[in-house]
């Protein structure tokens, strides 16, 4: 019991103990967490104090900063504001030095000229001198000459004087005598014309084109007389007997000449070039191409070489010789195309057109010249102008043949050239017309069965293909009524059909077995013209 008593009273004491320790460490804790508060305050307050005395100190250094800045600054702008000013001074300096600079080159340049021709004007005034002195010495030579035999000297020039007199007057004796002989001439050569006929015809056949008869089978054509080459044989068609036999005629044709395919537009031309000199003599003069389309008209008369450029260039040459005779010549051009029976102008272009200014045919029945008005008329002063002219026209009457479906086919073209001459010393003049005509193709005079347009067209065609006929034969019989009315072609051409004017037809030909047919109509049409002349 006493232990227990003591044990107890022992752990007692010991709890007593730690709970005093305990509260002790309380309290001792508490003290700590004061102590820590107070000491994190009066850090606080220290940082702070710190905090506002530094602050207040940075704020004082930036103002410092910021006034020295601006002091600078503006130190800094006054500095480049003088520099400005200097370097403004400079450039004024500069310009002024740049103007003295040039002025002086310039200055320069031109006493460099100034030498120059300073050294020329000395080389031509040596020149000059050395010439003088030549000039001088002959001068001398001939006063020398002359004094020592004037009497012998003035002799001679009479004499000189005399001789150059009687040249003179041979001189104006042959330039009358070559005027009368032209006069003589153009008289002599019109005669020769007309014995030749005023209405000759003449074939051409045209080669076959291609290669290895690309074109088609070719026909048969024989010319028996390489002398005088007058004469065509074709052989026609194959004909069946009422037995069976098969026989191909022969068709003989016979024409002032004929052209086989391998001749060329220069020869051609030496055949009409007859004409044209007559038609620079005062008369007037038509040719023709007759034929079916594809037979070669157009090749005939209008291509690069064919016959219009080339009796421009003829008519320019005999003009520029004839100067020497005194003749001087005017050459007017115009081309026309008559599509059913309608006059238009070839060198107009269709928007260009006025439709109130009609296109009509006057005749000066004194002069027995025809005008159309209303067209271009192009003064030929040049032979350039002839190209650009053909030109103009083939573009004209190609612009409409896209419209009307191959117009150039179905219409007739005349090129109309003016020749009027004068002779300043007889007085003669002289008033001539070349009319080139490339004519419908002929094959629509056959023609059945079209309609509408086509249907106007052919007998348009036709009819005008037959006037032309008509007048020949009325001109080739001598009849007193010769029906030009009938057809505008016939009605522009009336002047250069019949009376003393020349007429010549060319029938052109296609090689080609497929137009045989057309061939022997075309040839027969041609025989008959040939006929009534
Ligand atoms: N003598 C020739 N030598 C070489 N080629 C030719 C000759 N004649 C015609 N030709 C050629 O044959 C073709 C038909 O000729 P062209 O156009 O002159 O016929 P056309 O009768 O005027 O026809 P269209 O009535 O349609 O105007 C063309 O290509 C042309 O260049």
């Amino acid at each position: 019991m006493t232990m227990e008593n003591e044990r107890r009273t022992h752990s007692h004491a010991l709890e007593d103990r730690s709970r005093d320790h305990r509260d002790e460490l309380q309290q001792l804790r508490r003290e700590l967490t004061d102590e820590t508060e107070r000491l994190q305050r009066t850090n606080r307050e220290a940082l702070e104090a710190l905090e506002r005395h530094y602050k207040v100190e940075l704020e004082d250094v930036q103002t410092q900063k910021a006034k020295e800045i601006q002091e600078l600054r503006t130190k800094l702008g006054t500095e480049q504001q003088d520099l400005g000013l200097a370097l403004q001074g400079k450039d004024r300096e500069m310009d002024v030095l740049r103007g003295q600079m040039d002025s002086l080159k310039s200055d320069l340049d031109r006493e460099q000229a100034l030498k120059n021709n300073l050294q020329k004007q000395m080389a031509e005034m040596s020149n000059t001198i050395v010439q003088l002195q030549k000039t001088n010495l002959t001068l001398r030579s001939q006063v020398e000459f002359l004094e020592s035999d004037s009497k012998q000297q003035s002799d001679s020039f009479t004499s000189m004087e005399a001789r150059l007199q009687e040249a003179l007057r041979q001189a104006e004796e042959a330039r009358q005598k070559l005027i009368r002989e032209e006069t003589e001439r153009r008289i002599l050569f019109n005669k020769y014309q007309e014995l030749k006929g005023n209405i000759r015809v003449m074939c051409r056949v045209r080669p076959v084109l291609g290669e290895g008869g690309a074109e088609g089978s070719e026909a048969r054509f024989a010319f028996p007389d390489e002398k005088s080459s007058t004469q065509i044989d074709v052989t026609g068609l194959e004909e069946r007997s009422s037995l069976g036999a098969v026989t191909r005629k022969t068709h003989p044709f016979e024409f002032d000449r004929v052209f086989d395919p391998r001749i060329q537009n220069e020869e051609v031309f030496g055949e009409i070039s007859q004409l044209v000199q007559s038609a620079l003599d005062g008369y007037n003069v038509c040719i023709f191409c007759y034929g079916q389309t594809g037979s070669g008209k157009t090749f005939t008369m209008s291509s690069a070489d064919g016959m219009i450029p080339r009796a421009t260039h003829m008519i320019y040459e005999t003009i520029t010789k004839l100067e020497e005779k005194s003749w001087t010549y005017t050459m007017e051009g115009s081309f026309v195309e008559v599509y059913n029976e309608e006059l238009r102008d070839l060198l107009t272009p269709a928007k260009e057109v006025d439709g109130k200014k009609k296109i009509e045919i006057r005749h000066d029945e004194a002069r027995k010249q025809t005008t159309v008005t209303n067209v271009k008329t192009v003064r030929l002063d040049t032979a350039d102008k002839v190209e650009v002219m053909l030109r103009q026209a083939q573009n004209n009457r190609s612009v409409a043949a896209t419209k009307a479906n191959e117009r150039s086919s179905r219409s007739h073209s005349v090129f109309i050239l003016k020749l009027v001459g004068e002779n300043a010393a007889t007085g003669e003049r002289c008033e001539g017309t070349l009319n080139l005509v490339d004519l419908a193709g002929s094959e629509r005079l056959n023609h059945s069965g079209a309609e509408g347009e086509r249907m106007k067209e052919t007998q348009n065609i036709n009819k005008s293909l037959a006037c032309l006929g008509d007048v020949i034969e009325a001109l080739g019989r001598g009849s007193a009524h010769v029906p030009y009315r009938n057809s505008k072609l016939t009605h522009l051409l009336q002047y250069s059909l019949g009376g003393n004017s020349k007429t010549l037809m060319f029938v052109m030909v296609s090689p080609l077995e497929a137009h045989l047919k057309e061939t022997l109509t075309s040839l027969r049409f041609a025989t008959k013209v040939r006929l009534f002349c």
